[in-house]
């Protein structure tokens, strides 16, 4: 992880740039992969989990045995922490619901909107390197507490052809019982079109490597839904001399353990605590069971010394960072200052891992960038806003002379000839 002090701006585009496969690269290995479980269906994806996942699969869905298995399998403290966690995530996620809004404009002119579940979801549940059950938190509460009436889960499978027993633990307390053992583009390339095993969705969520982020882009050409680009994890630290060195470490690496392709930034005031930082991450990360992928990301990673306040938060800002953590004495000023973040950590005692897991918020965030104009998961996912207008014939009154003035001068005759026919049957009939 290199320093580099006060960098000018016309360089922070490079300096801070992902460690992103090109576009082009990834969609040459992702395109066919989505043109081939289109035409074979399931026998495309036995193939590629042999091919990828290198397991030889007889059936795709997770049976009854198997969830059962996996309860009778997980460790008490563990389901308790599952617990807790669903708790809070539940809890903030029901918080988030919004009530009908009912309008009257104008006499006899009443609009509404109402939130609608998105019928058909599908979850995606990262599992290559790590079996992310709290995913499955993070993704089947909010479809719950939605309303979605199908929900179908994907999560590649281990060598042994099974999943980890707390990822189907958790999607059977959540209440998801159909879970397809698939991973990839091309679990993703299944939920576009179906497949016999694989029901089509609307919306397909959750995060991934790039090969499925990559996927889930190219499936929006053919017409379903995704929740946004969520890739490889990234975290900013903003801190200065009040926090702790050891701390600010910790955090860094939190994410720089999650894959190769991952990016952790530290924003600072001072080299001496830049170097600080650096020498616990030095140490810490010898700790670590994941060491050499957190070694890995910490080559794509850097630490920025800023003179002052305003510098950063232009440069956190033109960052847009996934997890963004401010442990800095002007705090207030800071989390004010912030417009571009999918999720901010307040304060020493705040670790992004919190959120990650049990704080209530949701762990599935924007990255790359993509915090500038994409929000994280919530209850709002998975439901549309269907709108509604119902006028009276006092209504129609009200309001009929304005859309036919505006109907005429837009040249579309038939428009206004829908309000004029009507408005001339009420004048014969009253
Ligand atoms: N942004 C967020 O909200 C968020 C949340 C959690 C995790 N993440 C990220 O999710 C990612 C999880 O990645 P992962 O790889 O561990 O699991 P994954 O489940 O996303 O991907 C594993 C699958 O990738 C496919 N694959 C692997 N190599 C391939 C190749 N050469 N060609 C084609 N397909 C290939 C295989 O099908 C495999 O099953 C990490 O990058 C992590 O940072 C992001
Ligand atoms: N940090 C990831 C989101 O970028 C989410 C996660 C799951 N488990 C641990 N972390
Ligand atoms: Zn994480």
């Amino acid at each position: 992880m290199k320093i580099l002090i006060n960098p000018d701006v016309s360089t922070w585009k490079e300096e801070l740039a992902r460690p992103v496969f090109k576009t082009k690269k990834i969609n040459r290995i992702v395109k066919p992969i989505l043109r081939k479980v289109r035409r074979n269906g399931d026998k495309a994806l036995i193939k590629y989990a042999y091919e990828f996942d290198h397991v030889e699969l007889e059936d795709l869905q997770v049976d009854q045995t198997e969830i059962k298995e996996a309860a009778a399998a997980l460790p008490t403290d563990l389901k308790e922490a599952i617990l807790v966690a669903k708790k809070n995530i539940e809890r903030f996620h029901a918080a988030q619901a919004q009530p009908e809004l009912v309008e009257e404009l104008m006499p006899g002119v009443v609009c509404k909107r109402k939130s609608v579940p998105i019928q058909r979801v599908g979850l995606y549940i990262p599992g290559g390197t790590a079996p992310l059950f709290s995913t499955v938190l993070m993704l089947g509460i909010p479809a719950k507490l939605a309303g979605c009436k199908e929900i179908v889960l994907c999560t590649p499978p281990n060598e042994e052809g099974k999943i980890h027993p707390a990822i189907l633990f958790t999607a059977d307390l959540i209440g998801i019982h159909k879970i397809i053992k698939s991973g990839g583009a091309q679990a993703i390339a299944a939920m576009t079109f179906g497949t016999e095993t694989v029901p089509q969705v609307d919306k397909i969520f959750g995060p991934g490597n790039q090969f499925v982020t990559a996927a889930k882009q190219l499936a929006t050409n053919f017409g379903v839904a995704i929740d946004m680009p969520a890739g490889p994890s990234e975290v900013l630290v903003y801190a200065d001399d009040t926090a702790v060195p050891a701390f600010v470490a910790a955090d860094l690496l939190s994410q720089a353990e999650h894959g190769v392709d991952s990016q952790v930034v530290l924003v600072t005031h001072s080299q001496k605590f830049a170097k600080k930082v650096l020498k616990e991450i030095e140490e810490q990360v010898e700790q670590l069971p994941r060491k050499d992928i957190a070694k890995k990301s910490l080559e794509n990673s850097v630490a920025i010394v800023l003179n002052d306040l305003k510098t950063a938060l232009e440069l956190i800002n033109f960052y847009a960072p996934e997890h963004l953590i401010i442990s800095v004495e002007q705090e207030e000023e800071a989390v004010q200052g912030i417009v571009n973040a999918g999720s901010i950590f307040i304060g020493k005692y705040t670790p992004e891992s919190v959120g990650d897991y049990a704080s209530g918020t949701n762990h599935t965030l924007p990255t790359y960038g993509y915090a500038r104009n994409y929000s994280g998961v919530s209850l709002d996912s998975f439901v549309k806003k269907i709108t509604y207008q119902k006028l009276s014939p006092e209504g129609l009154k009200n309001l009929g002379p304005t859309v036919e003035v505006m109907a005429r001068e837009e040249l579309l005759e038939a428009h206004k000839n829908a309000v004029t026919v009507r408005l001339n049957y009420l004048k014969k009939n009253s």
